[in-house]
């Protein structure tokens, strides 16, 4: 292995973990095979009887070519001087050619579209469902796993649906029919060549098993190589910052080694296979030859019959070869099923109650009856918590980091359900009010707005795809966005790449409150940028909020002195318990936590 040059502290080859679930092959299994070909199943009308047809219609005309080509025309036409069936022969031969050939074209066009078409049904699948699965499956698994999911396990069965399949019908067809074209033509002879069997039964498991093997570690290496590198990129910034590139580069130096010197023993074992096989096939011919020639002296085979079974036996290896491929592709393929039904399998945690309604007009009143949550059993992260949100208020949270602000915010929207206790809105449990209904009303504005990639118009219009552009307008105008975007170089059409890097963090709050207020719902749920901007941006953040919570109801996770006083009800939360509850002047009055968190504020504003 080649070894890294440059000098690093040994812990941080340490440093990195990666969990990578790269396809190793497994066990096969009927029962995942058969949930696999029930995607078949839509085009069991038409492309696949229309592909199972070619394929047996190439491979009979494959199998009746040398047996018109030796016995009909070496051992009957040209033995008997019948040039009349000499000419339909060779007529015949050539027709079948020509129709082998149109076959084909199409065997190949309507396999590839019927694996295509599975694996795009698999695909589109696979995503629904997984973007309707609850925060909890999120919160457990890397976006890079989910992705790795949906591209290259779905991918590794690409090649199964596209060949596999049905190239399994066409080889034993083949086989079949050439060992019963052999034993036909002649039973000594074939038994003689079947000498070659061990040797191909031994490459075409234990060698290419082990073939198979080490093309799965260079996968392996290679993911790892990806985690590293997507990480690597994303934290590109804190790298630089604390010039830990030479640490880094180290990393990646053994990385990359590995996965090079994993290709290099993969295709060492792979350039032995092809020669291999040739040497067996060598011993069958030099036994065809030896012993054929024995029996046409001896008078028991035709030299036609020869010709032909010299034909077949060159055919019979690739059948072999080929359904040992399909096999690998089979446990392969096992693997990464197993992968892609495991997340088909799991179930929103979060769904509607059979009587879930559809509530269009909420005024957006929230109550809380003694709810608990946990993330995790044994840390509850909510500890009975009964609260009263009126319609129309703004309400503050505040609370050290941890306190459960957020936990709030997410039972409101039901990205969780609670433990135990109750949500209302409207004075209505909210598992009674239909999912979508319910988070169509209600806006989060978090403090690290995701921007998609697109014009900056389609980000404002993405809550509400049907507003126009003068909507859109109107609704940048009313937060204050207007001026920063119209002095972008193509104003409201300006590309903005997924995450918004090109935007400041002030730009990209304003954006999103555009964003909701444009979305008009009665609920907005806000976590309050940190982050501390310059006065004359926080001004226009301030304003833009006026107008954004106006008329709603307005949850703040607050950060800003200026939002919490002006909240009509502030919660003051410690370890998931609401521990003082009221507006600014009565919890300053009772002059507890929170008079102490405002101090220590005003302490910091003042140092500064
Ligand atoms: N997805 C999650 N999975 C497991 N535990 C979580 C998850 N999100 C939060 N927690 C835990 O739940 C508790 C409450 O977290 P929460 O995010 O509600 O706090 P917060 O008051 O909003 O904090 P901050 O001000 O730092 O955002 C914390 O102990 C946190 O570690």
């Amino acid at each position: 292995m080649k070894q890294s040059q440059t000098k690093v502290h040994p812990s941080v080859l340490e440093r990195f973990h990666y969990s990578i679930d790269a396809a190793i092959d497994k066990p096969f299994n009927w029962k995942q095979m058969w949930r696999l070909l029930s995607y078949l199943k839509p085009y069991s009308k038409k492309l696949l009887p229309l592909s199972i047809f070619t394929v047996l219609l190439t491979t009979f005309i494959r199998l009746a070519i040398p047996i018109l080509i030796g016995v009909y025309t070496l051992d009957v036409a040209l033995k008997n001087k019948d040039f009349t069936l000499l000419t339909y022969l060779v007529a015949g031969i050539g027709g079948l050619y020509l129709l082998n050939y149109v076959a084909n074209v199409y065997r190949i066009r309507w396999m590839n579209m019927l694996g295509q078409g599975v694996i795009h049904d698999l695909r589109k699948h696979l995503f629904s469902h997984v973007q309707g699965l609850s925060h909890r499956f999120f919160d457990q698994r890397s976006a890079g796993s989910i992705l790795v999911r949906i591209m290259n396990d779905i991918n590794s069965l690409q090649e199964l649906f596209t060949n596999g399949v049905i190239n399994l019908l066409m080889d034993m067809v083949l086989l079949v029919g050439i060992v019963f074209i052999l034993f036909t033509l002649s039973p000594e002879l074939t038994l003689a060549v079947m000498v070659i069997l061990p040797l191909m039964f031994l490459i075409s498991t234990s060698l290419r098993k082990n073939i198979r093997r080490s093309w799965q570690t260079v996968r392996l290496k290679q993911s790892k190589l990806n985690s590293h590198l997507n990480e690597s990129i994303q934290g590109i910034r804190v790298t630089q910052s604390f010039t830990q590139e030479q640490e880094n580069m180290a990393f990646f130096d053994g990385v990359n080694t590995e996965s090079y010197d994993s290709w290099q023993v993969a295709s060492k074992k792979n350039a032995m296979f092809r020669p291999l096989v040739e040497l067996t096939n060598a011993i069958g011919s030099a036994v065809l030859i030896w012993y054929g020639a024995t029996l046409i002296q001896q008078g028991s085979l035709g030299l036609g019959a020869f010709v032909s079974f010299a034909f077949y036996l060159g055919m019979f290896w690739e059948p072999i070869s080929r359904l040992g491929m399909v096999y690998n592709q089979l446990l392969m393929g096992m693997a990464s099923s197993e992968r892609i039904f495991e997340f088909l399998d799991e179930k929103p945690l979060v769904k509607d109650n059979p009587n879930a309604k559809v509530i269009s007009n909420i005024k957006g009143e929230v109550t809380f009856e003694n709810v608990w949550f946990a993330y995790n059993e044994d840390r509850p992260a909510l500890k009975g918590i009964s609260l009263k949100m009126n319609a129309g208020e703004t309400v503050a949270l505040v609370g050290h980091t941890g306190s459960g602000k957020s936990t709030i915010a997410n039972l409101i929207s039901r990205f969780y359900d609670a433990t135990d206790g109750s949500v209302f809105v409207d004075g209505i449990p909210i598992k009674d009010i239909k999912v979508e209904a319910l988070r169509s009303q209600i806006s989060v504005v978090l403090q690290d707005t995701f921007i998609f990639s697109g014009t900056i118009m389609d980000n404002i219009r993405f809550g509400r795809p049907d507003a126009s552009d003068e909507e859109v307008k109107k609704a940048a105008e009313a937060i204050g966005a207007n001026d920063f975007i119209e002095r972008l170089p193509n104003g409201y059409e300006t590309e903005v790449e997924e995450r918004g890097n090109v935007l400041s963090v002030g730009e990209r709050q304003l954006l999103s409150f555009a964003r909701s207020l444009l979305a008009d719902p009665r609920i907005i749920i806000l976590d309050e940028a940190t982050a501390s901007i310059d006065t004359e941006s926080e001004v226009k953040i301030q304003q833009a909020l006026k107008t954004l919570l106006k008329g709603r109801t307005a949850v703040i996770i607050a950060h800003r002195l200026s939002t919490i006083r002006e909240a009509d009800t502030i919660f003051v939360l410690d370890h998931g318990e609401i521990i003082e509850q009221g507006n600014h002047q009565r919890l300053m009055e009772i002059g507890g936590e929170y008079h102490d968190l405002v101090k220590a504020q005003y302490k910091v504003l003042q140092d500064n």
